[in-house]
């Protein structure tokens, strides 16, 4: 049979090749009259059909996720298969994971009906002479089937493919840490809006330091938000949550993030938005994120002016020598001059609940701040930011978190005195933490106790000169009033 069909194919393509070659031989006005029923010649001896699918969708905005799927199912059968084959190592480098290469052809077989998928990849359709050569390529797979087969091949074969696909997907899936390539490296040599890493961080909930009725809560959130697909839908809402950490430096905002990922299992995509031009790339770069991911801005109030008062505040020249004082708008006009960036808050916020938002499954957007009161309040409004979660300075219960974490104990001759400077002394958990970790083999727990000590003396006796400044301010003031 095979003898059989690869002259079949050989002559045709001989046929087929000449005819392509002769056309324009051809007077013009009997060109388009032979071509169509050349085509219909060729189409009736040729008794297979063939599917393509490419990598991407018409508009070429997103990458598609059947191509993906298929990609992946290939991934097994390739393997016995094709002779030329690329490798991909995944799991934390425990496997390796390969494909076809380009011009590949693989035969598989559904329910003993044979099919033929052949990879190739379409050449940039402009003629100039490009530095970036593939930068345009467009990679397809070609499924060829007997026409004979033409329903049990579009109607079962393809969706077997596809949930096969992406059931492999789901195995060998390796969580990335996304962050955006600055707008104007977007053009040129295999352009990606996304660069990513694997993302390897350790935090989880069990070594996050917090009050742990707090921790609880949270956890049961993002676990009830994670399996809420039908609720989501059923209320007609856009699988999506959002949340404001806020909080002094140091109190574990960029820990709870990695914690929340990895209890999840989501992709992060750190997003920054002083490299991104204007709405429209941020959009652009929205829709390339996949679902079960959260996007993450940090310190969204340094990131750039989002007040919604941009205009207004130009205007006030007057406020100049003040803002110029403060470091956040000081560091926020930085950040504005130094990109350029056009992004404003109503293209934010249409990234976060417009319609685009519901693009690509379930997804958490975080924010965090160090000072929430500078937000603008449409930003951070129920809705938008479903869930506000302070993250506040370390506490004798989360303290007891990091005593077991850092020096594997759970109590201590010291902890009763611990309990006590704590009511008064204010440190985040990040400087707890650094108080309490052994900086060399010699250290043992009680030396690491007793820097921690020390370490909540000196901030309890700052607390109360401090105190003791305010206090004397308060009555200078006072007098200067009366008088
Ligand atoms: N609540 C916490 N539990 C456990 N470790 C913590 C906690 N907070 C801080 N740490 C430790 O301190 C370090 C810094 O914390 P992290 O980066 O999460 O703080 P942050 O709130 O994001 O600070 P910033 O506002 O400066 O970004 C972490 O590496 C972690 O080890
Ligand atoms: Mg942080």
């Amino acid at each position: 049979m095979w003898t059989e069909l690869s002259a079949t194919i050989s002559s045709l393509a001989v046929v087929f090749f000449m005819f392509e070659k002769y056309l324009n031989y051809f007077p013009y006005t009997i060109r388009g009259y032979a071509e169509r029923n050349f085509r219909k010649v060729v189409n009736f001896v040729n008794p297979y059909v063939a599917i393509s699918f490419h990598e991407f969708t018409s508009e070429r905005l997103k990458r598609s996720d059947a191509f993906f799927a298929i990609q992946n199912y290939l991934s097994t059968s390739s393997t016995e298969n094709a002779k030329r084959l690329k490798a991909d190592v995944v799991k934390e480098s425990q496997s390796v994971v390969l494909s076809m290469e380009d011009y590949e052809e693989v035969t598989d077989v559904f329910n003993g009906v044979r099919v033929w998928w052949a990879s190739g990849k379409i050449p940039p359709q402009s003629k100039s002479i490009s530095w970036f050569p593939g930068s345009e390529e467009k990679r397809y797979y070609k499924l060829t089937f007997h026409k004979r087969y033409r329903e049990i091949i579009t109607k079962s074969y393809v969706e077997h493919v596809l949930k096969k696909g992406k059931e492999i997907a789901v195995k060998n899936r390796q969580r990335m840490l996304y962050t955006n390539n600055p707008s104007k490296d977007w053009h040129g040599w295999k352009p990606t809006k996304w660069g990513n890493i694997v993302f390897e961080h350790p935090s989880t909930f069990d070594t996050l330091a917090m009050d742990t009725a707090k921790k609880e809560e949270i956890k049961k959130d993002l676990i009830k938000f994670s399996k809420g697909k039908d609720y989501y839908a059923k209320i007609g809402k856009a699988w999506k949550r959002g949340y404001l950490l806020y909080g002094p430096p140091g109190t574990g905002k960029s820990s709870m993030i990695a914690a929340m990922a990895n209890l999840l299992d989501y992709d992060v995509y750190d997003l920054e938005l002083t490299t991104i031009k204007d709405n429209s790339e941020l959009r652009k770069l929205l829709i390339e994120t996949k679902g079960k991911s959260i996007i993450v801005i940090e310190d969204i109030d340094c990131s750039l002016d989002l007040t919604g008062q941009r205009k207004k505040r130009k205007e006030k020249d007057d406020d100049e020598a003040d803002k110029e004082k403060d470091p956040i708008s000081k560091k926020k006009k930085e950040a504005e001059e130094e990109s350029g960036s056009k992004v404003t808050l109503s293209g934010l916020l249409n990234v976060i609940d417009g319609i685009w938002s519901a693009c690509g499954g379930e997804r958490i957007i975080i924010f965090t701040t160090n000072y929430v009161d500078k937000l603008d309040p449409a930003l951070i409004r129920r809705g938008r930011m479903d869930k506000h979660i302070v993250m506040s300075y370390c506490c004798f219960e989360a303290f007891k978190v990091l005593a077991k974490n850092y020096l594997d104990i759970e109590s201590h001759e010291l902890f009763g005195k611990i309990e006590e400077l704590f009511v008064e002394s204010k440190m985040s958990p990040a400087d707890v933490a650094d108080s309490l970790m052994p900086k060399s083999d010699e250290q043992d727990e009680e030396t690491c106790l007793k820097r921690l000590v020390e370490a909540l003396e000196a901030s309890k006796e700052e607390a109360r000169k401090k105190s003791e400044e305010e206090a004397m301010l308060k009555t200078k003031d006072g007098v200067v009033t009366e008088g």
